[in-house]
């Protein structure tokens, strides 16, 4: 059976660098997995999720979106189902998340009675109120709106590139939750590039570190990452006057500690900086 994503021996330069902004990338992503790309600014993740997606059309090397070469027509949609969906930051800056309309006419415009249970599922995860008018949104209300019209349509491999900046702690939860339980429970995997690592401990099956274009690391979580202690996400306050409290707070389940590890150790592109 095919893999969800097979990279082999992928180098791509910008045409305006003089540098490739990936070297030799192979990558082999199986069915029902999530992936976590971690990496300093710069080390290659945007360029990298782009070019799986099809966006940055790259000679040198192959991409195998379920077996289909990503820059071919074929790989836009197999079995009515979109192969790859791209969510990443310029396509938030749609001019129509702006304007003067109705969440409701909004996803009614992209196929929300067609994905109508999808599509109600997805608005109470991510909490959305149907009658909201867009231009009366808060950024974060508004990325919510986006992420609901990104995710409308089943993918088999999504690509997110920091999209959850701007969402609040409980909205992330379930969308990370919500992306979980889609990879287990149907034929997709997730690719998510991110400098948050709160509440990520469980959550991928693979962890890539990125370095100056290239995969430096690679973590089977399964295998090799464990932690030590326990690490409950328990929170015991105890008030003591009116507005003096003690708090307790249990280790937090997050990757943190593990991406401050890697790139506090990565060489940066530009090491120094003079200013003369
Ligand atoms: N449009 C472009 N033209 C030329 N070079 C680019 C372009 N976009 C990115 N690069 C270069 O490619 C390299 C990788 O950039 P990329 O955006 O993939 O990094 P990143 O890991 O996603 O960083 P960040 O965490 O800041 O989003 C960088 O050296 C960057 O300068």
């Amino acid at each position: 059976m095919s893999l969800a994503l097979e990279v082999n021996d992928l180098t791509y330069k910008f045409a305006e660098s003089e540098k490739p902004s990936l070297i030799n990338i192979n990558l082999r992503i199986p069915w029902h997995t999530r992936t976590l790309v971690v990496g300093a600014n710069g080390a290659g993740k945007s360029t990298l999720l782009k070019v799986l997606s099809g966006k940055h059309l790259c000679l040198d090397g192959t991409v195998l979106v379920n077996g289909i070469d990503a820059f071919s027509p074929k790989a836009t949609m197999q079995d009515g189902e979109l192969v790859t969906t791209y969510l990443g930051t310029e396509w938030c800056h749609m001019s129509i998340i702006n304007r003067d309309i109705g969440v409701l006419e909004l996803l009614e415009s992209i196929g929300l009675q067609h994905y109508k249970e999808r599509g109600e599922s997805l608005c109470n995860i991510l909490d959305i109120d149907l009658s909201w008018r867009m231009f009366k949104l808060s950024d974060g209300q508004k990325r919510r709106v986006q992420l609901v019209m990104g995710l409308l349509r089943p993918w088999k491999v999504l690509l997110l590139d920091e999209v959850t900046v701007d969402l609040d702690v409980v909205a992330r939860f379930k969308l990370l939750e919500f992306l979980e339980y889609e990879t287990r429970t149907r034929m997709c995997s997730v690719v998510y590039a991110t400098h948050i690592f709160d509440g990520l401990a469980q959550w991928p099956n693979q962890v890539l570190h990125m370095r100056l274009g290239r995969i430096v690391d690679r973590l089977n979580c399964e295998k090799d990452l464990s932690f030590v202690e326990g690490h409950d996400d328990m929170v015991d306050v105890e008030r003591q006057a009116e507005s003096n409290v003690s708090v307790s707070v249990g280790k937090v389940s997050s990757l943190y500690p593990l991406a401050m590890k890697w790139l506090v150790e990565d060489p940066h592109e530009t090491s120094q900086t003079h200013v003369a």
